[in-house]
């Protein structure tokens, strides 16, 4: 076999491996499990994908109508919670994105995330939005890559 037809194995083989490679379910008991038609997370190779959380505290319990910093820190807490079930730090996340009610809110929102993910500063992108399920005020979702 020729240096050519060998790569174009190669490729082939790898093509099938991109085809085939299963989705895994993220699950963790340290967040309740979803209510919605969806997981806590899928991972694929070594892309770990974490579903919108809400600030649910691990008994089911709602932070919806204590303050934004509660629901702020249980979200970041339930994120973290998946993210680590996957085998992630938050030095491992790569793109993260939040969902606000109130605008008003983006520098205290700023602020408890800088603490919680310290040295690590992923692409980020902050929206808001007029409505959140259960009356959160926030709502976060990340890509992470984990170690192979
Ligand atoms: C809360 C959430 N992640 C959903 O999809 O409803």
């Amino acid at each position: 076999m020729g240096e050519g037809t060998r790569a174009l194995s190669a490729i082939a083989e790898e093509s099938i491996d991109l085809m085939t490679d299963p989705i895994e379910r993220i699950a963790t008991a340290a967040v309740p499990t979803p209510a919605g038609h969806y997981v806590q997370g899928t991972a694929w190779r070594d892309l770990v994908f974490v579903s919108g959380q809400l600030g649910p505290r691990p008994d089911g319990t709602h932070t919806s109508g204590e303050p934004f910093e509660t629901q702020v820190r249980q979200a970041l807490a339930n994120l973290l919670a998946i993210l680590a079930e996957a085998g992630c730090g938050p030095d491992r996340v790569l793109r993260v994105t939040a969902y606000l009610v109130g605008v008003e809110n983006w520098p205290h929102f700023n602020r408890i995330y800088a603490e919680v993910f310290g040295d690590a500063k992923p692409a980020r992108t902050v929206v808001p939005v007029p409505a959140l399920n259960h009356g959160y005020l926030v709502e976060i979702e990340a890509i992470a890559a984990r170690p192979a």
